[in-house]
């Protein structure tokens, strides 16, 4: 059932086993996993709304803004996260990357727990997704590698269903040069260029509740779902184990959609707070920011901070909401000899009117695609030798082998509307040094937290993204490309220009000025081996000498694993569900219990 907190006789006296903060990614699909067997009970609390039609809901956000980034022009930088049903799933660029095998076997060497290893993750991988058909029908063959793939999982997944003029002039310098083609890029090898996969079904976004929370789902009798709902605390009502959850209804209803842009009208709620219990457990799902957020309010980290801010100590646990990484992203853009890019339904009405008109019928054309078509994964090259001298300098911050230090997206148009057309590249260093954190803020700690991402505050960051560059100048200097790049924009062209006499000033000062949120951020509640110091959760996802409390999302990554967040967080919940199930299973009584 689908309770609205705003205007429904919400069920706080129905004992539910397992009560999950909030339905993004990581909840949706421990609400679904834990609800196919009968006997468990689950009520899911999500802050946004329910929306059954998802269009490009930009604004179904939390609003936020990094604090001056000191290392990026002092920058306050835009940081949307999703505030609906679904989460960030629901509004995030749908790319599908899985990470690499090295990722997977780090962390499990690194938390002593051979559960994270990629052998395990792979069969939830398989487990998750239905590989589809692209939406416009193509052969696929030789662009994917279906023994690595699953074809009856909740969350349909397709390759690029649109073709773009800019794909040829790719797989031209890829047969015309050394750079590296790869078949499927998610088969453990992240390595090379290659076609990419994205969360889309026949022509439509899929996301973590179309997937996990579709309406045969929501019928379950073991579970509620309490949308328009913002968690404030977790507490322990017997004064040890944490089991209760304190929220308050936010917004006005679900079918006004006006209200769920996360304003001062989320923060500044006069709503009354209600308790509602788990007799099992009570899991954290609220994703890298919030999850800190609310622990840290309930008074979990550390003692001293949390006394000065007069908010009472409950459990010492200094990593939270440190330790934060994020992938370190920037654009550039040249013009383009082309009319037929994105742009123009960017800037033609009648254009974009057509192609909407043809998405919403055959679900077919430019708006049933993703952001990308092709993207390339790569380390930097040994051979060079200032990438030696990087490397005496710095230990190799990537995970192993088959991991990547950076990637780059060809990107067809530009990210702003004007009169022109574009083409763009995304450069994103995928394990940087720069560490960062989520605190609240002394003067209202319950109100929106201080994001601190710390871009390129470590020069390592800066060095991986310099060879990044000059890597795609080097992919684009080729002859296929000279005649449809026009002029680079926004101070690219003053850029290449000193690249050539070897000056990387202005090159510098492009990516301090130029650096955008990564959107994957990880390592806030940390995982870390049983009994070890530091860290959030051990390799259960329990919190560290808590009872009562665990944390399943992306915050418990303690690296950013391969490029992009959103699947490794679904394989996550997919494994955190089958460990919960079984730990409950072998404590006995939770069948008993959830009755
Ligand atoms: C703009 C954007 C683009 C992105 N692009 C990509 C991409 O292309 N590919 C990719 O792999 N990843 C991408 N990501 C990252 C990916 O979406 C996230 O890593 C993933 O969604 C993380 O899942 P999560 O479960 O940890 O958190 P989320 O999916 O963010 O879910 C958190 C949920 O908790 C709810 N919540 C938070 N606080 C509270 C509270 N106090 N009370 C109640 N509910 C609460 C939120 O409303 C939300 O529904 C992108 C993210 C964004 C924002």
């Amino acid at each position: 059932v689908v309770y609205d907190a705003t205007l429904d006789a919400l069920p706080l006296n129905t004992i539910h086993g397992y009560v999950i903060v909030r339905g993004g990614v990581a909840g949706s699909v421990v609400a679904n996993r834990l609800t196919e067997n009968a006997n468990v009970s689950v009520l899911l609390i999500e802050a946004g709304p329910l929306l059954s039609w998802l269009g490009i809901p930009s604004t179904y956000q939390w609003n936020y803004t990094t604090v001056p980034q000191l290392s990026a022009s002092n920058r306050s930088i835009s940081y949307p996260r999703g505030h609906i049903l679904g989460g960030s799933s629901a509004i995030n660029g749908m790319v599908y990357d899985r990470a690499a095998t090295s990722d997977f076997d780090k962390l499990a060497n690194m938390t002593g727990d051979s559960g994270w290893a990629w052998e395990s993750m792979l069969t939830y991988y398989e487990k998750l997704e239905t590989s589809g058909p692209p939406a416009d029908g193509h052969n696929i063959t030789g662009q994917f590698d279906p023994s690595v793939h699953g074809f009856s999982g909740p969350l349909g997944v397709s390759l690029p269903g649109y073709s773009q003029t800019l794909d040829s002039l790719v797989l031209e310098t890829l047969n015309n040069s050394s750079f590296p083609y790869n078949e499927d890029s998610n088969s453990g090898n992240e390595l090379g260029f290659a076609w990419q996969v994205s969360t889309i079904n026949n022509g439509t976004r899929t996301t973590a509740a179309t997937a996990y929370l579709a309406d045969n789902y929501l019928a379950r009798p073991n579970l509620d779902v309490v949308v328009n709902a913002l968690v404030t605390r977790v507490l322990a009502s017997n004064g040890s184990d944490i089991d209760t959850i304190e929220f308050h209804a936010v917004g006005n209803s679900k079918f006004d959609q006006s209200v769920h842009i996360a304003t001062t009208l989320t923060w500044s709620s006069k709503a009354t707070n209600l308790n509602v219990e788990a007799s099992r457990e009570v899991i954290m799902s609220a994703g890298s920011i919030n999850t800190p957020h609310i622990l840290l309010n309930s008074g979990i980290g550390d003692n001293a901070t949390l006394s000065a801010m007069n908010i009472t100590p409950v459990h010492y646990l200094p990593s939270v909401g440190q330790n934060m990484l994020d992938t370190t992203v920037i654009y550039v853009s040249w013009e383009v000899n082309s009319t037929d890019t994105f742009d123009a339904l960017l800037n033609n009405g009648t254009a974009r009117a057509e192609a909407f008109a043809e998405w919403n019928t055959p679900r077919t054309g430019r708006m049933a695609n993703g952001v990308i078509n092709l993207s390339g994964m790569l380390q930097m090259n040994e051979s060079n030798p200032t990438v030696q001298s990087i490397h005496q300098q710095y230990s190799d911050s990537i995970a192993g082998s088959n991991d990547a230090d950076f990637e780059m997206w060809f990107i067809d148009g530009y990210t702003t509307t004007s009169n022109s057309t574009y083409f763009s590249m995304l450069y994103g260093v995928l394990s940087p040094m720069s560490r960062g954190s989520v605190t609240l803020n002394a003067s209202d700690p319950m109100g929106p937290p201080l994001i601190d991402p710390n871009y390129f505050a470590s020069e390592y960051d800066v060095l991986v993204m310099r060879q990044a560059l000059l890597t795609g100048f080097d992919f684009v200097s080729s002859e296929q490309w000279s005649s449809y790049l026009l002029e680079p924009v926004n101070g690219l062209a003053e850029v290449i220009e000193a690249v050539g006499t070897s000056n990387f000033t202005a090159m510098d000062e492009l990516m301090r000025n130029g650096v955008q949120n990564g959107a994957h951020l990880v390592a806030t509640s940390s995982m870390s081996p049983y009994g070890a110091d530091w860290g959030v959760v051990d390799p259960d996802l329990r919190v560290k000498g808590l009872n009562g409390l665990r944390i399943v999302d992306a915050s418990v990554y303690p690296f950013v694993p391969g490029g992009a967040t959103q699947l490794p967080t679904y394989c996550l919940a997919e494994q955190a569900s089958d460990v919960i199930y079984c730990l409950a299973e072998q404590a006995s009584d939770v069948i008993k219990a959830d009755q």
